[in-house]
């Protein structure tokens, strides 16, 4: 459970106090999630997110990641709206930390999408990046490709404890990756961690994107490899086509890849897979003492890389010819 710092009943309603949101009737920390901490907030106006931000979230990054949010639902995107306080600011400090409260969305994660959900997902994807081309801020993408050496650095001979000569593949992997790494890809913000536990469904339809704290501004291609890894591998590892079919497809059908992404695509999914290792990595080396967090399995990322090492072609992930 991601509750990293506790909100105590006083700092609570000292907080909501500089809101104009009602009375809180209640709230709890929330289990899913691993970056910030998160209670649900239930007032006399409405139902809400309370957001702390933690360790990994700078807060010079905050008003992108609002105004980004801001932009997007005034686009008519189903993302969360940043509640603006009494002084007409979406951001504020509450135990120590800053803080937003944003709203509520409706709908469920799907933990096991059918290629339905993959088709829908691609769609929604192609629209965020369509929505977003006239945000007008921008944001380095601080987990590229330049972080992970010293994220790997980080890790150092350790990683070596969590799998036999996890060291030694990963350095390897990043040498190779170095003079292939593509540039000047058709670009824009991306959402950076579309994960099936931040998007929501109401039946087949995507009724919401939560979690816009990896958004930055980088390759749309890249977007898609995040997702393709984390939609479209079984719990075998296995890959499945299908479910890439429909991705890419419903990607397609609003907003057509250019030749240098279709080509770029197998790199992208490496890399991307190499940034969830290695962030994975990282926080199962650090659990925070004390922290109400399952970290996740970085070796579920080293096999996908191990995957993506071996496909030539986007077409072996689904890509129609
Ligand atoms: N606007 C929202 N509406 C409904 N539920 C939400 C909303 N925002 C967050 N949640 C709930 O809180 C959980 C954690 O939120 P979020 O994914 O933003 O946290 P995180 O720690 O940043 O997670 P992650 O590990 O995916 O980076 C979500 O899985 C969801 O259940
Ligand atoms: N979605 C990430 C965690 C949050 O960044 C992962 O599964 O590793």
């Amino acid at each position: 459970m991601a509750v990293y710092t506790e909100v105590t009943d006083e700092e609570l309603s000292a907080f909501l106090d500089t809101y104009d949101i009602g009375t809180v009737l209640s709230y709890k920390g929330i289990a899913e999630g691993v970056e910030n901490t998160n209670y649900f907030l239930h007032t006399t106006q409405g139902s809400y997110i309370l957001t702390l931000y933690e360790k990994r979230v700078r807060e010079a990054d905050l008003p992108f990641f609002l105004g980004l949010m801001q932009h997007l639902a005034n686009k008519g995107l189903n993302c969360p709206l940043p509640v603006s306080n009494r002084k007409g600011e979406p951001l504020g400090r509450v135990a120590g930390r800053p803080a937003a409260i944003i709203t509520f969305l409706d709908g469920i994660a799907i933990r096991r999408p059918t290629a339905q959900h993959c088709a829908a997902l691609g769609g929604a994807l192609a629209n965020l990046h369509l929505a977003g081309q006239d945000f007008g801020m921008t944001r380095p993408n601080a987990l590229s490709f330049d972080s992970w050496p010293p994220l790997f650095a980080q890790a150092g001979a350790q990683a070596d404890t969590v799998s036999a000569r996890l060291a030694e593949r990963t350095g390897r992997e990043l040498e190779a990756l170095k003079s292939v790494w593509p540039s000047g890809l058709p670009s824009g913000v991306i959402h950076a961690d579309l994960f099936t536990d931040n998007v929501f469904f109401i039946g087949p339809k995507v009724s919401g994107l939560i979690d816009f704290y990896f958004a930055c501004t980088d390759a749309f291609a890249y977007d898609l490899a995040i997702c393709l890894n984390a939609w479209c591998f079984e719990a075998d590892g296995s890959f499945n086509l299908t479910k890439g079919q429909a991705m890419i497809a419903g990607y397609q059908a609003v907003r057509r890849l250019k030749s240098e992404e279709v080509e770029a695509l197998p790199i992208l999914c490496r890399g991307s897979a190499m940034r969830f290792m290695l962030t994975r990595l990282v926080d199962w080396l650090n659990v925070p003492p004390g922290a109400l967090v399952k970290p996740k399995d970085p070796l579920e990322y080293d096999r996908k890389l191990n995957f993506h090492r071996h496909v030539r072609h986007a077409r072996e992930y689904g890509l129609d010819a």
